[in-house]
């Protein structure tokens, strides 16, 4: 079957998946493989996109790929052009009543009226653009949860990075895992068990290390953010720009959100 629908959003090429929660089982939800310009085949044999499990003592994560390697290059591209990082005082944290300017550049789209609050600056949602809702779309096809807001990260190369923290706030809904998208340059990214950290009660308990490819998903689900600390290091050896998206579930009455970092 061939159709032409002329929507500006058949330019991606999306692997509709769908997550039978109850089931725990993956099933295809619309058996078509649309292409770039428009055209759509059905396909004939409906695979589950492949999920890896990365599991330790309260930690359960999902690693997939979630966009082939033309759409990722495709969404990258969009995105560069499209987003719009924060400048200014905004782009800053206060860490003991100084202000310091983040490694990397941020910016926060999702449901009218969100706000992300994090070290003495409060970041409003930016309305959600085309590219932005057909990625948000793509992850809840593939996962079966809906997100309402979007924080996004972009290191411009390996010396922007991501200090050690967890998502761990009252006002993210807990039965929603955070889903990290990852365009551009792959990074490594740690896991460490809060009781593994100096300071602590200093347990031994390995760190989980991946490596977060280009156009991949990583869901970080419940209780993975009350034990385990996260980061994305320095890494001087990448030269080439990456965009971290993770969209998360904010519950409205619970603002503001928070974020612990650096
Ligand atoms: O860039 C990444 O992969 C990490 C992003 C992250 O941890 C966050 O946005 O909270
Ligand atoms: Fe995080």
């Amino acid at each position: 079957m061939k159709r032409n629908t002329g929507v500006r959003m058949d330019k991606f090429v999306t692997r509709h998946r769908k997550r039978s929660v109850e089931a725990d089982e993956w099933k295809s939800e619309e058996p078509i493989k649309k292409f770039k310009d428009g055209s759509e085949v059905e396909e004939e044999f409906s695979q589950p996109i492949p999920w890896q499990k990365f599991e330790a003592e309260g930690l359960d994560c999902d690693y997939s790929f979630l966009f082939d390697k033309e759409e990722a290059d495709h969404l990258l591209t969009q995105l560069e052009e499209e987003v719009v990082y924060f400048t200014g005082d905004k782009a800053k944290v206060q860490v003991y009543g100084k202000l310091y300017s983040v490694p990397r550049k941020q910016a926060t789209y999702g449901d009218e009226g969100l706000m992300y609050s994090f070290s003495g600056v409060h970041l409003l949602a930016k309305p959600w653009t085309p590219t932005l809702e057909h990625i948000r779309d793509a992850v809840t096809k593939a996962t079966g949860h809906t997100f309402n807001f979007v924080l996004i990260n972009r290191y411009k190369d390996g010396h922007d990075h991501m200090g050690e923290h967890r998502d761990d706030e009252r006002e993210l809904d807990p039965a929603c895992p955070i889903a990290s998208v990852s365009l551009g340059a792959v990074r490594d990214f740690i896991f460490r068990h809060k009781d593994a950290r100096s300071g602590s009660t200093k347990r031994q308990i390995e760190p989980v290390k991946l490596e977060l490819a280009h156009g991949s998903l990583l869901l970080m689900n419940y209780p993975t953010n009350t034990y385990w600390y996260h980061s994305l290091p320095v890494r001087k050896k990448v030269k080439t720009p990456r965009i971290n998206l993770t969209f998360r579930r904010i519950v409205k009455n619970r603002q503001k959100t928070s974020i612990k970092t650096e």
